[in-house]
């Protein structure tokens, strides 16, 4: 048969394919043939066995790499490859460990203007992932909270002066009287609503003309939370106090520099970074965008 014959033909082109080389023990190191026998020359029974084929040179030199030998009779110059190589592998197994680990890792950026959310946005996945606020937490929040609704009103009364409303005279008292609280006020560790404030604050945010200023809001620049606020100031200053979860919502500050949070979801770990949106902010943007897996514009 013609396949049969093929056979023979390539015989005569490789002979070196027929020579039964000895298979030698699993052994690491190629220079040595398992026995403990230094491979620097080939063994003689393989250059005996190779009659009249093509050259096929197994000469010692094939063998010979410069660099004499260790006391174990072993050519350095071949440890040091080997070493080389071991730490080739180490470092080629340590890349892809790192890579499939970094497969299972989201990086999440939230970018976005001032005030659109993005705070808001870690603070509802602390919620849900987290465990939210502990009580402590809740407390915390007690000073800023209030410092938004100093905020709100300032902003309002401004706002009715760039709208040109006019007050009317027992309101401008009321007014008066908070600017000067407000000049004085420090944002600090203020843990009560001060008691003088309270009817103040409430008077100026019942009047019509303020509530005007708050519909205007496309106009003059009042902050989101300042309706939700104003709306529970009775609960909010009562000295039984403690913030609920949604007050922490609510609550705003404006984010600067960078924050953080990780978590896992089934055998994911999500990394989702907040950023402070005002332009004085965007320049530290570019720090976050190695290895981003989403980034959720705002
Ligand atoms: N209307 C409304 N406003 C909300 C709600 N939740 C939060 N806010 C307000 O939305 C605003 C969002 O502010 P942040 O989350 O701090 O905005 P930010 O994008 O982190 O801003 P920067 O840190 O300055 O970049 C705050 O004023 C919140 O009071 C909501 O459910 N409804
Ligand atoms: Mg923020």
């Amino acid at each position: 048969m013609g396949n049969c014959e093929s056979s023979t033909h390539d015989k005569q082109i490789h002979p070196a394919k027929d020579i039964a080389l000895p298979v030698p023990p699993h052994n690491n190191n190629p220079y040595e043939n398992g026995n403990g026998d230094s491979l620097q020359s080939p063994p003689p029974h393989i250059s005996d066995s190779i009659k009249g084929g093509p050259t096929f040179s197994l000469e010692p030199s094939a063998f010979s790499i410069s660099g004499g030998t260790n006391p174990s009779g072993l050519n350095n110059d071949w440890l040091n490859v080997k070493d080389a190589l071991n730490r080739n592998r180490q470092i080629e197994e340590q890349i892809m460990k790192d890579h499939r680990k970094l497969e299972k890792v989201i990086k999440l950026l939230l970018l976005g203007p001032a005030e659109s959310g993005k705070s808001t946005i870690l603070k509802q996945i602390k919620i849900i992932h987290l465990h939210g606020f502990s009580m402590a937490d809740l407390g915390e929040k007690k000073p800023l909270i209030f410092r938004n609704i100093y905020e709100s009103i300032i902003q309002l009364i401004k706002g009715a002066h760039s709208l040109g409303f006019e007050l009317p005279a027992n309101l401008q008292t009321d007014i008066d009287t908070f600017c000067l609280f407000f000049n004085d006020y420090q944002f600090g560790d203020q843990m009560e609503f001060p008691k003088t404030m309270y009817p103040v604050v409430k008077r100026i945010w019942a009047n019509e003309r303020i509530k005007e200023v708050y519909a205007q809001r496309s106009d003059v620049y009042v902050m989101d939370c300042a309706k939700y606020f104003l709306e529970n100031l009775d609960r909010i200053c009562s000295e039984s106090y403690i913030p609920t979860t949604s007050d922490v919502l609510y609550s705003r500050q404006q984010t600067v520099g960078v924050s953080e949070i990780r978590y896992n979801y089934k055998d994911l770990e999500f990394r989702i970074f907040d950023v402070g949106g005002q332009k004085n902010q965007r320049r530290k943007w570019i720090h976050l965008f190695d290895n981003v897996t989403s980034i959720v514009s705002f």
